[in-house]
Parts: C-alpha cells; sequence; structure tokens
C-alpha cells in the first residue's frame, strides 16, 4: 500500500475511492477508525477510511483521524491523503483546519496544501476563492447548510481561523507554469496553502508537486493525478481491472436527509417519475409523531404497489429546517433525522431489503453505521463522484448508492436504480 485516506464524511470517502478505482489504483474503503488493517491492505495500493468527524468537536475529530493516521501508515502507508468536501463544508470551530494541522504535527511536516477543487462538479478555485458553478460559495445554497453554512468564499480568511498554522495563497498564475513552479512556491515557506485550481490539469500538476509531501489535504479531485504518479515511480502495479459489480437481489429504498437544492430536484424528479413518496418532518419525529414502525410500514406497503424504490425523506426548504433547529437545535435537529433514517434502514434490511440508496453525507454514514458495514467495495460510477458499492462483510450483501448531498444529475435516482437492472 502506498496511499492512506482519512475522508470526513462516507459519501466523501466513496468519492475518493471512486477517483483512485477509476484510475487504475486497488481501492479497499473500510468504514469508522480502523483497529488494525493488516490484512485489509495486504492487497490494496490504498485504503480510504471513512469517519463521520466533519461536524463533531474538534478534538474527537482530531483524534479519529491520528487514530486513523496511525492505523494506516502501520500498515505501510506512505502517504497520507485528509479528504473533505469540495465545498470546504465546515465551521470556524472546525475541523478542515485542525485536523490538517494535527496531521501535520503527527507527520512532522511544515508545509501541506489544502484543494478543494472539482471541476467536474462545477467546483474550483480562483484567487482563494471557491466557486459552485458560476457562484460563489458564499452565495449558492451552500450558505444555508443545515450543519455547516458556507458564508465566506474566501479559504485563506476561513481556514486561517481554524488552524494557527500560517495560511497562505498559492494563485493561479504559479499553477499555470506547473509542478516545479507550483512544489516551490509549496515549499517557499512553512504552513498550509490553499492552492487554486480551476481545470483537471491544474489539479494534475498540483499531485506532481505534492508527490513527495507526506501529507495532500483537498477535494477528491486533487487526487486524480497520483494513481499515474506512483505508476511511474514503481510505486504500485500496472492498472489493476475492475472486478465484475453484481447486485443482489431484493427490495430497495432511498432515504434521503440531504437538504441541498440538488437533492431536493432530485427528490422533485423522483416523484415525478412516479417513486412512492414519504416526507418525514423533524418537529414530527422529535414529538413522537413519525416512528420507524410507521415509516417501515410505508416503505412495505410501497414496495408492493410499485417495482420502484419508495423515497423517505427529510429533505425541506431552508427556513422548514431553520425552524427545526430553532425548537431543536442545530446539531439535536440533526442527529434526530439521522436517528430515524438509520433504524429504518436497519429494520428493511432484516425484511430482505438489499438495496439502499442514501443521499447525504452524515446522513450516509448513520445509515451505514446502522446496516452493520464495515467495508465496501467500489462498484461502477452513477454520476461523477457518486459510485454503487458492494458491503463486504454484512450478513447478507447490500448494494449501496451514497450520494453527496450535492452531487448527481436530477434524474439520479431512477438513473441509479436502473443502473442495477443490468448490474
Ligand atoms: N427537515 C430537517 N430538519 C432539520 N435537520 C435536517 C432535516 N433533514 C435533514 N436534516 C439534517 O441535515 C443534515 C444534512 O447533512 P448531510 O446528510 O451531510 O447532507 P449533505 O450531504 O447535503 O451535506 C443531517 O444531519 C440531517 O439529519
Ligand atoms: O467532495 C465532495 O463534495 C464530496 O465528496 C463530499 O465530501 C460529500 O459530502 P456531503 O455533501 O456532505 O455528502
Amino acid at each position: 500500500m502506498i496511499l492512506g485516506a482519512i475522508a470526513d464524511d462516507l459519501t466523501g470517502a466513496t468519492d475518493l475511492s471512486l477517483i483512485l478505482s477509476r484510475n487504475g489504483m486497488r481501492v479497499v474503503q473500510v468504514i469508522g477508525v480502523p483497529d488494525t488493517l493488516g490484512d485489509v491492505a495486504r492487497d490494496a495500493d490504498v485504503v480510504v477510511v471513512a469517519l463521520k468527524s466533519r461536524t463533531i468537536p474538534a478534538a474527537e475529530a482530531i483524534e479519529m483521524s491520528l487514530a486513523s493516521a496511525r492505523a494506516l501508515q502501520a500498515a505501510g502507508a506512505k502517504q497520507l491523503f485528509f479528504k473533505y468536501c469540495s465545498t470546504f463544508d465546515s465551521t470556524d470551530d472546525g475541523n478542515i483546519g485542525q485536523v490538517t494541522t494535527a496531521l501535520m504535527e503527527h507527520l512532522g511536516t511544515a508545509h501541506t496544501l489544502a484543494c478543494p477543487s472539482f471541476p467536474e462538479n462545477g467546483r474550483t478555485v480562483y484567487k482563494g476563492h471557491l466557486f459552485v458553478f458560476d457562484q460563489l460559495i458564499s452565495e449558492s445554497p451552500m450558505r444555508d447548510h443545515p450543519l455547516t453554512p458556507m458564508c465566506d468564499p474566501n479559504l485563506v480568511r476561513v481556514l486561517s481561523r481554524q488552524s494557527n498554522r500560517p495560511v497562505r495563497l498559492v494563485p493561479h498564475e504559479t499553477v499555470r507554469r506547473g509542478a516545479a513552479a507550483i512544489n516551490a512556491a509549496l515549499l517557499q515557506e512553512p504552513g498550509i496553502c490553499i492552492v487554486d485550481a480551476i481545470t483537471d490539469s491544474d489539479l494534475r500538476a498540483i499531485g506532481r508537486a505534492a508527490a513527495q509531501f507526506p501529507l495532500v489535504t483537498g477535494g477528491s479531485a486533487v487526487a486524480m493525478g497520483l494513481p499515474d504518479l506512483y505508476r511511474e515511480n514503481g510505486w504500485i502495479a500496472p492498472a489493476a481491472e475492475r472486478e465484475a459489480f453484481i447486485a443482489p437481489e431484493g427490495r430497495g429504498v432511498i432515504l434521503a436527509g440531504s437538504c441541498s437544492a440538488m437533492t431536493r430536484r432530485q427528490i422533485a424528479t423522483a416523484e415525478k417519475a412516479g417513486m412512492q413518496m414519504m416526507q418525514l418532518d423533524a418537529l414530527r419525529i422529535a414529538s413522537g409523531e413519525i416512528t420507524p414502525e410507521l415509516v417501515v410500514a410505508f416503505a412495505e406497503t410501497a414496495s408492493q404497489c410499485s417495482s420502484l424504490p419508495p423515497v423517505i425523506y427529510s429533505s425541506a426548504e431552508p427556513a422548514i429546517v431553520a425552524q427545526a433547529q430553532k425548537t431543536l437545535g442545530r446539531m439535536h435537529a440533526g442527529e434526530i433525522v439521522e436517528g430515524l433514517l438509520a433504524r429504518v434502514a436497519a429494520t428493511l434490511a432484516t425484511r430482505g431489503y438489499t438495496r439502499f440508496i442514501s443521499a447525504g453525507g452524515e446522513t450516509s454514514g448513520a445509515v451505514v453505521a446502522a446496516l452493520g458495514c464495515s467495508a465496501v467495495r467500489i462498484g461502477p460510477e452513477i454520476d461523477p463522484g457518486v459510485p454503487w458499492v458492494l458491503s463486504v462483510n454484512t450478513e447478507r450483501p447490500l448494494c449501496l448508492a451514497l450520494k453527496s448531498g450535492n452531487f448527481g444529475s436530477e434524474d439520479f435516482f431512477l438513473k441509479a436504480w436502473e443502473m442495477l437492472a443490468w448490474a
């Protein structure tokens, strides 16, 4: 194994695993802090550890990340990659800066870079400012994220508030001059460099520039150049063949806890396509009016009426989410919704459901933990950043599509489901 990756949420981990496996690396993805990785890592070029550390207190996120780093290093990782969201999801309390700083200290390195750019999904960084397609992040729907509202587009400023290390910019003028110029800029002074990147070729140059860095941090796309680089250096074998993906027979369900504008559009499209819908309200879950039993009963009835999977969603407009948060508290509202969706998933799995599509990083983390799944194998790509994956250690095999809230086309749910017809 050459690369050890730590992702701060589950959908982010599968996104990174997909990019690396698409570029011919043998990827193993584990969920939660691993004790040891001996057997798991033996035939892998990279192990990706999926945490649920994006919105927890910074001290806990640091502890989980360092424990994962130690396990990855013990299994042979020569370089570490800290993966966070392409929309830089975090608050001033953390956790991107704090975890990066802790990993730098752990590795004894004074230099690293931070770059969430993912042009294929419309995320670019220019003059240190993060864009989502044509909008600054702070003017995009991400300003209303339920847990990590992004209101400052200047990443140098954002990261400076989260780290005691100096944070500066490597501007696009330097990035355009290629890997050697970027490398020189990164090494000029100690600290964390936000690096501008607006195209895949920028990202490949950045990867090359950081080839010898013990720690790289960023969105998944920053890793796209690493596999070729490792092969050129003889550190990994020629591109691996992808294993066949065989979806287990069984019923399916869609569970959506993401409130992103894209997930809400995908839900509307699913309804138009004839999927059976149930909307969950956070306040009614908190009052006990909506119970897991009620939701499971809906899913079972809906599955009898239609060959399409039912959609169970708490996704709502910012005003509704804000109202729930005012009554329940921001984090508690999230936990209540995640808890319900997780219990529904666990019950459905005992009743023959084997195909789960989940929308939202925190949501997917909760759902997959409840399914008892601690490792997955990466399958075919549904949309950029979102593959089907197969559980490797559950009682019965499960196939899962873990969709980042912001990712996927408007017909994502139907498209993901139809892919299983030939898998
Ligand atoms: N109706 C709602 N009211 C309050 N919080 C909600 C509601 N629906 C979902 N949430 C919470 O919002 C958070 C969404 O985060 P996540 O699942 O990571 O989605 P995304 O991928 O869009 O960031 C979760 O913690 C979820 O439980
Ligand atoms: O980088 C990304 O945008 C995704 O890989 C990611 O991190 C997903 O997070 P959520 O949007 O919270 O699902």
